[in-house]
C-alpha cells in the first residue's frame, strides 16, 4: 500500500502563526496591485521547450498590449537566448515598461545580468537567495549569518554596478530581493536578512526596494501565507520605502486565494504568469486575479478584451494548451450543456434584454453596460473578454429545451414558442443520443429546417377574399409529389380558410391548435415568422414554421410544413 494509513508519520503539519491581532480578515480588495509578469522567466524556465527569441518577442509584445508595466524578461546569465532577448528588449521596450531580470547571488552571474540590462530606460535587477532552514542546510550548507553576509555583499555589488555607477545614469534602476522559500523560512530570519539588504541598498520613498516574498512551494493554507505577509509588513522598518511583492506558486491549488489574502495582508505587488504557467503546478494565474477584480467592479489595470488572442500567443509560445476549464479563459467556462443551466442562462439574457430596453427607452442609460450584471451561472459577461454569446449554450444529450431553442434563436432569429421548444428538444435529444456527442449549431439548425420548415409543397398561387363580415374564402393551388392540387375553403380568417381548403382537398380534418408569430429583422428587411401547431384526423399534433415578408403567406407556409408530416 503506497499511501500510508497514518501519513503523520511521514508528513509534518505546516505550523500556523500566532498572530492574535491579525487585520487582514476584515479587509477587502478595492484596488489592483502592481503586477509583475514573469512568464518569460519563471514561466519559461519551467517549459519542456523554452521559448526562442522570436517566441519571447511575440509574448513580450502581448504582455505590453495587455498593459503590464513590469515584465521579468529573462534569467540572462542562464543562456545566450535569454541574454540576447534581454538586449533586444532593452532596445525596444516602451518607455513606461520596466524590464526585470533575475540572477542568483553569484558575482559573475550578477555582472552578466547587469550587462544585459545596460542602456535600458527602466530596469529592475532581481536577486534571489533561499533562506529556509531546509535550503540552507540541504542545498547551500550555509548558516543564517553566512546567508545574510552573501545577500548583503551581492546587494552592494548590484548597487555599485547600477545606481552608484554614473555611467549607467541613463537608466532608472530598481532593486528586488527575494528571500526564496520565504513561506518556509522563520519570519524573524526573513526580517533580519531583509533589514540587512535594505541597509545595503539604501532605498527611499521615491525609489522603493522591492521585497518579493515567495511561496516558492505552496505548503500551507492561504490564511497562513496571509499571516506571514502581515507579520512582515507590520514588523519591517521603513515600510514607506518598501514595495512588498508576493510570488505564490500553486502546489496546493490555492495560489489565487493566497495572492488575494496576501494583498489583504498588505502586499502591494503580485508576480505571476498568464494562465498560471510556471514551475510544477505553476505560478499564480494573472488572468484569474485580474478578472476576479474586474467582476467585483474593480479595474485591474490590464485589458483582456481579446482573451482569445492572448490564449493563442500563450499556447503558441509555451507549447502547452490552456485547459478547457481554466478560469475565465478556458474554452468551456462560458459554455453550458446542461438543461437547467441553459434554461436559466436563456432566461437571464431575456431578463437583461428587457431591463436594458426599458432603461434605454426611458433615457436612463446610454450603454447596456450601465445595467449591473446579474445573470444565472455567468459571473462575467462573455462579451467583455471578446467571447460571443453563441458559444455560451451548447447542446448534447444533457441539454433541455432551452439549449436547442437558444441555438435557433441566435442562429436563425426564431424565438420558438414553449410548445415547439418541447417538441424540438425531443428530436434533438434523440439525435444527440444517436451520434453520442455534442451537436454543432449547424446540425441543430439543419434538424430544425428538416423537421419544421422544409416540406414537399410548392405554393403555386392563392387568393383570400372576404365573403362577409365573419368569413373569408381561400382559393389556390399547391404542388405536391409532382401533382398540382386545387384548393378551396372557407373560414373566419386566412388560416382557418386555408386549413378548410386543405381538409377539402385532401379529404382529412385539419385543426389549428396553437399559433404564435413574431417579426424577424428590422426596417425594410423585416419578415414574419409564424409557428403553427395543427392536428390532422385527431392524430398527434405537429408544429410547422413559416417565414415570409407577408405574415399571411408565412402562416400558410407553416401550416403546409406541419401538414406535410401527416402525409
Ligand atoms: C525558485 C526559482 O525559480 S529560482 C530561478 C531558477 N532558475 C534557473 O535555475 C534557470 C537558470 N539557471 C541556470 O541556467 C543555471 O542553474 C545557472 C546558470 C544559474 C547555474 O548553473 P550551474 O553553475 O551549472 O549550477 P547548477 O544549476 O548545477 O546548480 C545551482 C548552483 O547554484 C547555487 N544556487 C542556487 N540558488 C542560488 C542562489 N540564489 N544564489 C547563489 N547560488 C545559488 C546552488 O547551490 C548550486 O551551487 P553548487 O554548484 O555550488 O552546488
Ligand atoms: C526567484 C523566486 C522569486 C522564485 O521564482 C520563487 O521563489 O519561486
Amino acid at each position: 500500500m503506497p499511501m500510508l494509513k497514518d501519513p503523520s508519520i511521514k508528513y509534518r503539519k505546516f505550523p500556523s502563526m500566532n498572530l492574535p491581532n491579525r487585520q487582514w480578515p476584515s479587509k477587502s480588495l478595492d484596488k489592483a496591485p502592481r503586477w509583475l509578469a514573469t512568464d518569460l522567466r519563471d514561466g519559461n524556465q519551467s517549459l519542456p521547450d523554452p521559448m526562442s527569441v522570436s517566441e519571447k518577442e511575440l509574448y513580450f509584445a502581448k504582455l505590453v498590449e495587455i498593459g503590464y508595466k513590469e515584465i521579468e524578461v529573462a534569467f540572462p546569465s542562464a543562456s545566450q537566448i535569454d541574454f540576447d532577448f534581454t538586449r533586444s528588449v532593452v532596445a525596444k521596450a516602451p518607455d513606461d515598461v520596466w524590464i526585470q531580470a533575475l540572477s542568483p547571488c553569484r558575482e559573475e552571474l550578477i555582472r552578466r545580468t547587469i550587462e544585459s540590462l545596460k542602456g535600458a530606460k527602466k530596469a529592475i535587477v532581481h536577486l534571489y537567495l533561499a533562506t529556509s532552514e531546509c535550503f540552507r542546510r540541504i542545498v547551500f550548507g550555509m548558516s543564517e549569518d553566512e546567508s545574510v553576509e552573501l545577500a548583503v555583499r551581492c546587494t552592494k555589488l548590484v548597487r555599485s554596478l547600477t545606481k552608484d555607477d554614473p555611467s549607467t545614469a541613463g537608466t532608472e534602476w530598481q532593486y528586488e530581493f527575494s528571500p526564496e522559500t520565504f513561506s518556509d523560512t522563520s519570519p524573524e530570519f526573513v526580517l533580519r536578512i531583509c533589514e540587512a539588504v535594505k541597509s545595503a541598498w539604501g532605498p527611499n520613498e521615491d525609489n522603493k526596494i522591492i521585497f518579493n516574498l515567495p511561496a516558492t512551494v505552496e505548503m500551507s493554507t492561504p490564511n497562513v501565507y496571509a499571516d506571514q505577509i502581515e507579520y512582515f509588513c507590520t514588523n519591517i522598518s521603513e515600510r514607506n520605502k518598501i514595495c512588498v511583492s508576493v510570488h505564490p506558486h500553486n502546489d496546493r491549488g490555492c495560489a489565487v486565494a493566497a495572492s488575494e489574502l496576501a494583498q489583504l495582508a498588505g502586499a502591494d505587488r503580485v508576480e505571476g504568469c498568464l494562465f498560471g504557467n510556471g514551475e510544477r503546478t505553476g505560478n499564480v494565474d494573472l488572468v484569474t486575479l485580474a478578472l476576479n477584480l474586474y467582476t467585483q467592479g474593480v479595474s485591474p489595470n490590464v485589458d483582456f478584451s481579446d482573451i482569445i488572442s492572448v490564449i493563442k500567443v500563450v499556447e503558441q509560445c509555451n507549447k502547452i494548451p490552456v485547459p478547457d476549464r481554466a478560469p475565465y479563459g478556458g474554452q468551456l467556462v462560458v459554455s453550458a450543456f446542461s438543461g437547467s443551466h441553459q434554461d436559466a442562462i436563456k432566461k437571464g439574457f431575456n431578463d437583461r434584454e428587457e431591463l436594458v430596453k426599458a432603461a434605454t427607452d426611458s433615457g436612463e442609460i446610454s450603454t447596456s453596460d450601465a445595467i449591473k450584471w446579474q445573470l444565472p451561472y455567468l459571473p462575467l459577461d462573455p462579451k467583455d473578454i471578446g467571447r460571443t454569446y453563441e458559444a455560451v449554450i451548447r447542446v448534447n444529450s444533457q441539454s433541455g429545451k432551452g439549449g436547442a431553442a437558444w441555438i435557433i434563436l441566435t442562429q436563425m432569429g426564431l424565438d420558438l414558442p414553449r410548445g415547439l421548444q418541447i417538441a424540438f428538444s425531443k428530436i434533438v435529444q434523440r439525435e444527440a443520443e444517436v451520434v453520442g456527442r455534442e451537436l454543432k449549431g449547424s446540425e441543430i439548425e439543419a434538424l430544425f429546417r428538416k423537421e419544421y420548415i422544409s416540406n414537399g409543397f410548392v405554393l403555386k398561387e392563392y387568393d383570400i377574399v372576404r365573403v362577409d363580415e365573419q368569413s373569408r374564402k381561400f382559393v389556390g393551388s399547391v404542388e405536391f409529389d409532382g401533382r398540382e392540387i386545387r384548393l378551396s375553403g372557407v373560414g373566419n380568417g386566412p388560416i382557418s380558410s386555408f386549413t378548410d381548403a386543405l381538409s377539402n382537398g385532401f379529404g382529412v380534418k385539419v385543426e389549428v391548435w396553437d399559433y404564435k408569430e413574431h417579426a424577424i429583422g428590422q426596417g425594410s428587411n423585416v419578415r414574419a415568422s409564424t409557428f403553427i401547431e395543427i392536428r390532422v384526423d385527431e392524430k398527434e399534433k405537429r408544429w410547422g414554421v413559416g417565414i415570409h415578408e407577408d405574415v399571411v403567406q408565412a402562416s400558410i407556409l407553416s401550416v403546409l410544413s406541419s401538414f406535410a408530416a401527416f402525409l
